[in-house]
């Protein structure tokens, strides 16, 4: 197969457009399914000519075995067609879905995190999988089926018009009956179809939620059928399929019944011909054998539209992901060379309806610390992700080295800059294979002075296979510290010049608390650093202290000078020496009782 035609789908596709994407494959498919089902109406048309041949006064049998050897060739014809029908359209089915999910994969990564809110991790899954799959009915069974079965109908037609044509109109009599009541049946199911699809996206939802809680559930001695929700939805699945059921059954009975209801006309109306006359024998069986076969492949195109319509739904979440549109980038990119400062002039930002900020003003000066404190909500992680784009300001300028982030090559921006979250996310894949997620050219020894640095390298040494232990999901197996180290180790070993740090000591114990003190000083040395402080102590002595107040900033400047003169910050301190004192009393109520006899 040729390169070009394995590029990424990345635009929003209608059905027709997919199956043109794989038009070269998908059309030889159909070619072949065509030719197959309309051989497989051959047979019927030789047995016809032999028994014209038995029932004459003096049969030819080298004629019968001519026609005999001819009917089990086409035959065996018609079922290679359609085995080579079969792998064709699978090929290009398949090719065309991973044309697709390459293209969803390039988009996810291209639009802002924004995308992400309203849309649960469990719902992009099915897409990218599940829906994507649906997809496959349609381009490698529908496809080639559904025009197949159109064309068995016609060739059959052609079969019944060529041997009787008064018995053949007769034999179509119920169709026009029949589509109507399969017009009538498709557009109730298609009504009802978005309901099933709902359903089906909060059973995954809360399967998914089940599942990623079932410490939770356990922990209270619960089981499924108590998760209210999830036995909720699957309830809700089974009343569907009742309702439907009994809703559409009649519908389905009578259009079955019709589909097939044209030998009640063929039979009498052949055998009175017959009796007239006017209708040989063979005639009348050949329609006997055919007619019953003429409309039946209704039946399978009514169900393949059936499917479809799920598959309509399929599609239209899939182009939800291509249509988003992509982080807007600059059309003559240019990159700043001078210092990294960081300035918000004027920024609001808002999540749906809620402010997060309003009307920021700050600057980050290049090299030094400048730290973000404030309440919890008041903005703090919003400011953070504005600058490495992962949300786009409402409005105002967000600049790094004095150039928008907007104008900034997407690539390069992200390159200056090192995050460090509360919530480190870990990939399956060894220690090492995470680390280098940062810089995929570290050599071993650049990714154990990262780790050293970070202090990490001895837990990583202790582990089972040191810097080659798997570890799993989301780095299950490691504690909250350790994987705080990690993703320092890998903010070191990426060594950009600007650091975004969430700082993440607030659930660690003391003794990773100081580990991951001292990695955050050498992480820090040098960089011009955003922190988000959630412990006022540990920013004491950063260069810069904003403070955020419900999204506005509320004052700015050193410690001592904020304690001076900032209520917010005043405020702040106060609760957060209280806390202190409390927990150092806790702390000592605790040594007492241990120390006691
Ligand atoms: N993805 C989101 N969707 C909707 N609202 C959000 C989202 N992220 C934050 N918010 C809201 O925006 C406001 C600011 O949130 P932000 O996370 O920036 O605050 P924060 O100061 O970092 O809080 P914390 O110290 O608790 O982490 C809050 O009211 C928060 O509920």
């Amino acid at each position: 197969m040729k390169a070009a035609s394995l590029a990424p789908l990345t635009q929003p596709q209608s059905f027709w457009g997919l199956a043109l994407r794989g038009a070269h494959t998908l059309g030889w498919a159909c070619a072949t399914a065509i030719l197959s089902a309309a051989l497989s109406v051959a047979p019927f048309w030789f047995l016809y000519r032999i028994a014209i041949e038995l029932f004459a006064p003096r049969p030819d049998l080298s004629e019968v075995r001519r026609l005999a050897a001819w009917a089990l060739a086409l035959l065996a014809l018609r079922w290679a067609l359609m085995a080579v029908s079969h792998v064709l359209a699978h090929k290009g089915a398949f090719a065309v879905q991973h044309r697709l999910r390459v293209g969803m994969a390039r988009r996810l990564n291209e639009v802002p995190l924004s995308f992400f809110a309203g849309r649960g991790s469990g719902h992009l899954r099915r897409t990218l999988t599940d829906d994507v799959n649906n997809l496959e009915g349609f381009l490698a069974h529908m496809l080639p089926d559904a025009i197949a079965s159109a064309a068995v109908p016609l060739a059959a037609m052609a079969l019944l018009f060529a041997a009787d044509w008064r018995l053949a109109l007769a034999s179509l009599l119920p169709l026009p009956l029949a589509l109507v009541a399969q017009h009538v049946l498709m557009r109730r199911a298609a009504g009802r179809m978005r309901e099933w699809s709902e359903l089906q996206k909060r059973i995954a939802d809360q399967v998914g939620e089940y599942v990623r809680g079932i410490t939770v559930v356990k922990a209270y001695g619960r089981d499924a059928r108590s998760f209210g929700e999830l036995s909720g939805a699957v309830r809700g699945a089974v009343g569907w399929v009742e309702d439907y059921a009994r809703d559409s059954s009649a519908g389905w009975v009578l259009f079955t019944g019709l589909l097939s209801a044209n030998l009640v006309i063929v039979a009498p109306l052949g055998a009175w011909l017959h009796v007239q006359g006017t209708l040989d024998l063979p005639t009348y069986v050949l329609f006997l054998l055919v007619a019953p076969a003429v409309l039946l492949p209704l039946l399978r195109l009514t169900f393949a539209l059936g499917e479809q319509l799920q598959r309509a739904e399929s599609l239209a979440r899939i182009n939800d992901v291509l249509g988003t549109p992509a982080l807007t980038q600059p059309a003559q990119p240019t990159i700043p060379d001078g210092r990294l400062d960081l300035d918000f002039a004027d920024v609001r930002h808002r999540y749906g309806s809620r402010l997060a900020l309003d009307g920021v003003s700050l600057r980050a000066e290049a090299g030094c610390l400048t730290a973000l404190v404030g309440t919890s909500g008041s903005g703090k992680s919003t400011l953070a992700r504005l600058v490495a784009r992962l949300y786009e300001a409402e409005s105002g300028h967000v600049r790094v080295g004095g150039m928008d982030v907007r104008d900034w090559p997407l690539d390069a921006l992200l390159a200056r800059i090192g995050i460090v979250f509360q919530e480190v996310f870990l990939f399956h894949g060894s220690v090492a294979e995470n680390l280098r997620l940062a810089r995929p050219d570290a050599s071993d020894a650049e990714l154990q002075a990262a780790a050293r640095a970070a202090r990490a390298h001895d837990f990583i040494q202790a582990l089972p296979l040191g810097y080659d232990t798997p570890l799993g999901e989301r780095g299950a197996g490691l504690s909250g510290g350790e994987r705080q180290r990690l993703s320092i180790a890998r903010a070191l070993l990426k060594d950009a010049p600007i650091l975004l740090l969430d700082e993440a000591t607030a659930s660690v114990d003391a003794e990773n608390e100081a580990l991951i003190q001292q990695a955050l000083d050498t992480l820090c040395q040098g960089r011009t650093v955003l922190m988000i402080a959630h412990r006022l102590r540990t920013v004491m002595h950063a260069d810069r202290i904003i403070v955020l107040d419900a999204g506005r900033v509320a004052g700015q400047g050193r410690h001592d000078e904020l304690l001076r003169d900032c209520p917010a910050y005043q405020r702040l301190w106060r609760d957060h020496e209280s806390a202190r004192d409390w927990s150092l009393a806790a702390d000592g109520r605790r040594d007492a009782e241990e120390a006691a006899p």
